[in-house]
């Protein structure tokens, strides 16, 4: 585990910092020692599981809808043909009706409270376990219109959509305040241009009969399709 910076032939390598050589710098700020392997391994592993389903969950979610919805697929390929992938805001408007409607991420993780608060007239003591209903807060019909369709034009008006929830949390698929996932901007980059490239290269219609089954699997860990994606091809002609 020590980081390489020359080929066998010691011609020098362009020099990447991975997340591994960060871990293995990491000095623990009450001793200034090392971590211990054990420490390391778990957290290498545990950002490999977080970042892996999670973003292969929302790729399947999103295709499902967009196979569901011919209009919806039929609109981004319009906007895809000639733009910068950067530009186009329906996009990324598909990829956050994604992350609000079906967050991959759906159980919440236990949070501690460091003094005692009153919220809504509750009073919450001080150590008390709270849990943030994440998926809910995404279909609150308080905060979206219908938030049980999948209408991404929802993101189109008004300004830019900020999923890091730090001025108003509307949904919270990454979690949100200092614990969020530190991965989401390489999720978002890895969504709009996995969906970009998949509806540019191939159009996918729905098995005769089917009209895709959008129902999860129950007591799952992450947010799981009851019935799995299954869809008619067809390469795009150019
Ligand atoms: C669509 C994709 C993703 C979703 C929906 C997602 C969602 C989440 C959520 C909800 C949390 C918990 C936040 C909290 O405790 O409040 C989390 C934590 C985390 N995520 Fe992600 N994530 C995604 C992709 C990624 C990627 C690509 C990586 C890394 C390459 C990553 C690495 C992590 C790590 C290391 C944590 C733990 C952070 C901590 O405990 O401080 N995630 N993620």
């Amino acid at each position: 585990m020590e980081s390489k910076q020359e080929e066998d032939n010691n011609e020098p390598l362009e020099y990447v910092l991975s997340y591994v050589d960060t871990v293995l710098d990491l000095r623990l700020p009450e001793d200034n020692t090392k971590l211990e392997e054990g420490a390391i391994i778990s957290l290498s592993s545990e950002f490999l599981v977080a970042g892996a389903d999670t973003t292969a969950l929302a790729l399947q979610w999103i295709m499902a809808n967009l196979v569901k919805y011919p209009r919806i697929q039929a609109k981004l390929f319009q906007e895809i043909c000639g733009e910068d992938l950067q530009k186009i805001s329906y996009l990324k408007a598909i990829v956050l009706e994604g992350l609000r409607r079906h967050p991959p991420s759906h159980l919440p993780f236990p949070r501690s409270v460091i003094r005692e608060v009153v919220l809504n007239g509750y009073v919450i003591p001080k150590n008390a376990m709270v849990y943030f209903m994440r998926a809910d807060i995404g279909w609150n019909p308080e905060v979206w219109e219908d938030p049980m369709e999948f209408r991404p034009e929802r993101f189109l008006a008004g300004e830019v959509f900020d999923i890091t929830g730090s001025r108003e949390i509307k949904m919270m698929p990454f979690g949100a305040g200092r614990r969020m996932c530190p991965g989401y901007g390489l999720a978002m980059l890895h969504l709009e241009y996995f969906v970009a490239n998949l509806v540019w290269k191939v159009e996918r219609r729905a098995v005769d009969g089917d009209d895709i089954d959008l129902s999860e699997k129950d007591l799952e860990f992450m947010s799981v399709m009851k019935n799995t994606l299954q869809a008619l091809i067809s390469p795009r002609l150019k």
